[in-house]
């Protein structure tokens, strides 16, 4: 089971690399890399187990962050009624397709791989059109907006080496750009 120890934090390069495609069929490994990532959110998303296991919640989990530069990223969104909006592990997940709308989380944006706050507004795309992988190769193109895009934005970033203050305004990280919208 993935722990908080599990997760690298700043300062270790695999957090800067571009992490390798996965070829399909997948390997029992990378089957294997999906479902520990969605074990840990599922986990980390339940007060009673996270406390057990000193987890950080999280709703989203890319292989870098394990230490594993491959494109591979597990996705737990729940909405405030504890439903489910999108749940999936993504491999070698790609945005299509990008709305000129952008979008910002009001209270910004946190990292288990950053453990210090960084203020800013980080801006996004409001609304993404994207394709992956699934688990058994199965391909999707999807649209996703709001919430649901910041996330997986803040995802694929981590496949690319970026990290979510990259997208934050140095000068003025409150300022808020033309077209975009601010998500709560
Ligand atoms: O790359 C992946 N990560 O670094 C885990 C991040 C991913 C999200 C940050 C902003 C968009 C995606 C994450 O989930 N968090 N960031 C650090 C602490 C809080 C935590 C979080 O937002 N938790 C949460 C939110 C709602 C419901 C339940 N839990
Ligand atoms: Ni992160």
């Amino acid at each position: 089971m993935i722990l908080m120890k599990d997760i690298i934090r700043e300062g270790n390069p695999t957090l800067r690399a571009t992490a390798k495609k996965v070829s399909f069929p997948l390997s029992q490994e990378d089957r294997d890399l999906g479902k520990k990532m969605m074990k840990y959110l599922e986990v980390s998303q339940d007060e009673k187990l996270a406390e057990k296991y000193h987890l950080r919640a999280g709703v989203g989990l890319a292989a870098p962050q394990i230490d594993v530069s491959k494109r591979v990223a597990a996705v737990l969104v729940p909405d405030n009624d504890g439903s489910i909006v999108f749940k999936d592990v993504l491999y070698n997940p790609r945005i299509l397709r990008e709305s000129v709308k952008r979008a910002a989380l009001n209270e910004g944006e946190g990292c288990l791989s950053v453990d210090r706050n960084v203020a800013g507004l980080v801006i996004r795309t409001d609304r993404i059109t994207l394709e992956y992988y699934d688990v058994n190769g199965e391909r999707h193109e999807i649209k996703l907006e709001n919430y649901p895009a910041i996330v997986v934005q803040h995802e694929i970033d981590h496949l690319n080496g970026t990290l979510f203050y990259d997208h934050i305004d140095k000068e003025s990280p409150f300022k808020l750009p033309e077209n975009t919208i601010i998500i709560e």
